[in-house]
């Protein structure tokens, strides 16, 4: 029998990548991609609506408030979406009996620590933003004896959504000159490879549960970032790259995160 996989907030950059990787697929699973407009997850209707409809074994959730900035300036939006959201996506998971596997963020740390963050380092995020994804993974953990919690870093597409990664092609094309941070460090994580590192986990029948780390290898600066995203489209040369330690921006970031993904 085929698995029934909900996807929710199936028009982010998650959410659309595994779709064009698993819609059409051949492996066992049945996915529902939902979007916000679709399956608004603050909405306890609209999610019943889906749940009542077809019964999922999976939930993968991708639906998140992810503006950093504007999680500032108004906290109650991000707190709305990646808190109280969440905590109704867990009960209905609890009722239905569905494993939430649920998407969190490098961003729960505070960046003090030196070494890589391990699932049993306490988090103290240092942002709105952080501090919502930080309250929805405790009422995941509260309200669900069973779920995964995954945490990574730096996501981006190539083709879908926002992200850092289309933020400085855009940039490129119109700007001569790029100024960039050094002041935080971290790792860049390809959609693809977190879609099938979660796709890999649902087809394991003998995967843990709580919360895991997952990120691409490589650690470096913003500023090494944007270089490496103007090598690789021909455009380094093109374009003048200023490494700046302070971007005025209204969220603190933390500092340093690497996610260790052994634990
Ligand atoms: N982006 C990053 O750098 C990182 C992201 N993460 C986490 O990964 C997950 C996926 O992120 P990513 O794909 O980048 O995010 P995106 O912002 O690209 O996508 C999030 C999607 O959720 C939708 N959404 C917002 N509010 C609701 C709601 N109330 N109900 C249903 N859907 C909603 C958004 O719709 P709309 O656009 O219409 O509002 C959007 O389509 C998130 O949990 C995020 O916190 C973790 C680490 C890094
Ligand atoms: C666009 C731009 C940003 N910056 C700085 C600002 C900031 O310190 C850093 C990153 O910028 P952004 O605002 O694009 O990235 P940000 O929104 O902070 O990215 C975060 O998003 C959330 C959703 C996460 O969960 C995190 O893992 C992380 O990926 O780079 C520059 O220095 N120059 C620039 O031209």
């Amino acid at each position: 029998m085929k698995k029934n996989i909900l996807v929710t907030g199936a028009n982010g950059q998650l959410g659309q990548t595994i779709k064009e990787l698993y819609a059409v697929n051949k492996l066992g699973l049945n996915f529902v991609f939902v979007s916000k407009k679709e399956l608004d997850i603050t909405n306890t209707k609209s999610i019943d609506t889906f749940f009542d409809k077809y019964k999922f074994e999976y939930c993968i959730n991708c639906a998140a408030y992810t503006n950093v900035e504007q999680a500032e300036k108004k906290p109650e939006l991000a707190f709305m979406v990646n808190a109280e959201g969440i905590k109704n996506l867990a009960h209905k998971c609890k009722e239905t009996n569905t494993l939430l596997i649920h998407i969190s963020t490098d961003y729960v740390f505070d960046g003090e620590k030196k070494n890589p963050y391990t699932i049993n380092d306490e988090p103290n995020p240092i942002n709105e933003y952080g501090k919502s994804k930080l309250e929805g993974e405790k009422h995941i953990q509260n309200i669900l004896g069973r779920y995964l919690i995954i945490r990574t870093s730096w996501l981006y597409s190539k083709k879908y959504g926002n992200n850092f990664y289309k933020t400085i092609l855009k940039k490129a094309k119109t700007e001569k000159e790029l100024t960039i941070t050094t002041a935080q460090i971290g790792c860049p994580t390809d959609t693809v490879n977190l879609s099938k590192f979660i796709i890999e986990l649902i087809q394991e029948n003998k995967h843990k549960f709580g919360v895991l780390h997952f990120c691409d290898e490589k650690v470096m600066t913003w500023y090494d970032f944007a270089e490496q995203i103007l090598i690789d489209n021909n455009l380094y040369h093109k374009t003048k790259l200023v490494k700046v330690k302070n971007y005025c921006t209204f969220a603190k970031r933390p500092k340093h995160v690497v996610l260790n993904t052994n634990t």
